[in-house]
């Protein structure tokens, strides 16, 4: 194949949202080992800081973009349509400013482009620039989402809200039940199928990246590529192959000196990600469970994610009670640094993508509450494929969390579990390794792009 002079810049395009920025910024981190020059193009919500690790990386904001009380008012979904038709004409605008000021359309080797910001693939075409899609989902929610972009909206509503289907497995997505799937709790159903629609058609993208592994998924993997006629290039988890701090909120890491009075793999630690709600009697059953269940707790509550609460000061003090007795309270952890601590013995997770990766690849068994979207795909494998941890399913009740955490922390049974997430951490990081699975496909990614013919 004809080799062509190697463009070096990618602009990358991440979602404003840190479950999306960190694998994003990840990946800039791995590509621009590889050599590359980093643009990431930034809305004005939700800005990723320039920590040392991305120094070398250029930022550019595009105007026009939308601001936090945006998000609340219009909630996610409603808030990413909205983005994507806003950012269209900006951003392209902003690529054809980059490409004045470089003078030469041939240095770009690609945009790499978060699904969720599709608007991107209109102006890469425009410019005759090759696209790239990045999930930061795994390659099974993937599936499930092109699945639901070609349901009937009318038969699937009925299904949904019929109690006996949605304990059935949904045809040719097995182990998946009707209520694993990826339905979102942020909006009416018809705004989701049509968000999935949008970012599953890849349109002229020539590959879609995606921050998984083979040995977690590989059958997914070989369905998208089949599905997709595109490479598709499973590289994770970014955050052993590229570990890059991008956190948007402020680390208090009081928790890690809490963490280091406590006794091996004793602690549950809880956090829901960065955008799950939580009901006000969710909160006290979990206290409730947690502190019968006679184990420690590391407790994230982020600031507003309590209803009417700025942080935790609407909840009654029994809660206080409860907590001061053996908890641990903080508005935001350093994560992978808490998973990693020997004292934790077990994540209470909402399931995100990046929270489930990290958790396996410290060897975490985990208890899933998830909350919305993949994170219900996510828990499903957790429990019944990988069979590293138990699903909190129905009404959150006292008896049960307590019951779940025993069953993590103190019984035989967590500690299969936990033989099963350190069996999987070994795997995850031999796949980042030379020769490794996840290692090559970023090789062949990064190869691609120098040959005229795959792109
Ligand atoms: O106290 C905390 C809590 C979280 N995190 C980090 O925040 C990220 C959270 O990501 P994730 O677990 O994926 O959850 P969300 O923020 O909810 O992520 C959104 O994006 C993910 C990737 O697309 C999806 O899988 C989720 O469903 C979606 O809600 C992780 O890297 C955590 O390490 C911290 O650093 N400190």
């Amino acid at each position: 194949m004809e080799e062509k002079r190697a463009k070096r810049r990618i602009v990358l395009v991440p979602v404003p949202a840190q479950g999306h920025v960190t694998p994003i910024m990840q990946l800039g981190k791995a590509l621009h080992s590889k050599g590359f020059s980093i643009t990431v193009v930034l809305t004005q919500y939700n800005r990723v800081s320039s920590s040392k690790d991305f120094s070398e990386f250029h930022f550019i904001t595009i105007p026009g973009s939308l601001t936090e009380s945006d998000l609340k008012n219009l909630g996610p979904l409603q808030f990413m349509t909205k983005l994507n038709q806003i950012c269209e004409a900006s951003f392209k605008h902003c690529l054809g400013q980059i490409l004045q000021e470089q003078g030469n359309q041939d240095d770009i080797a690609c945009v790499v482009y978060d699904e969720y910001m599709y608007f991107s693939k209109t102006a890469a075409k425009e410019f005759q620039l090759p696209s790239v899609v990045f999930s930061t989902t795994n390659a099974t929610a993937f599936v499930c989402r092109s699945v639901l972009a070609k349901v009937n909206e009318e038969r699937f509503l009925i299904d949904m809200k019929d109690p006996e289907m949605r304990d059935k497995v949904f045809p040719e997505l097995h182990p998946l039940r009707y209520k694993d799937l990826p339905t979102s709790a942020f909006g009416p159903i018809e705004g989701m199928l049509k968000i999935y629609s949008e970012s599953v058609n890849i349109g002229t993208a020539s590959a879609v990246i995606i921050n998984s592994a083979s040995c977690l998924e590989s059958s997914s993997l070989a369905r998208l590529h089949e599905d997709l006629k595109v490479p598709v290039y499973p590289i994770g988890p970014l955050h052993i192959a590229a570990s890059a701090p991008s956190s948007l909120l402020e680390e208090d890491r009081s928790c890690i000196e809490w963490l280091d009075k406590q006794k091996p793999s004793s602690v549950i630690y809880i956090s829901l990600g960065s955008l799950a709600l939580m009901e006000t009697k969710d909160v006290l059953e979990m206290a409730w469970g947690l502190s019968n269940s006679n184990q420690p707790f590391l407790w994230v509550i982020r600031p507003g994610s309590i209803p009417a609460s700025e942080w935790t000061e609407s909840l009654p003090e029994e809660f206080s009670n409860l907590v001061s007795e053996r908890g641990y309270i903080v508005k935001w952890s350093p994560q992978m640094e808490v998973l990693r601590h020997p004292a934790v013995g077990g994540f209470w997770s909402h399931c995100g993508w990046n929270s489930t990766l990290e958790s396996v690849g410290e060897g975490v068994p985990m208890i899933c509450r998830p909350f919305t979207g993949d994170q219900k795909v996510n828990a499903r494998y957790i429990e019944s494929v990988w069979r590293v941890g138990v699903q909190l399913e129905g009404e959150l009740e006292k008896g049960t969390v307590e019951r779940a955490v025993k069953r993590l922390i103190v019984d035989e049974e967590g500690e299969e579990m936990r033989k099963r997430a350190i069996g999987l951490k070994e795997k995850l990081e031999a796949s980042v390794r030379g020769g490794g699975s996840s290692f090559t496909s970023l090789d062949d990614f990064v190869n691609s792009l120098k040959t005229k013919d795959s792109m």
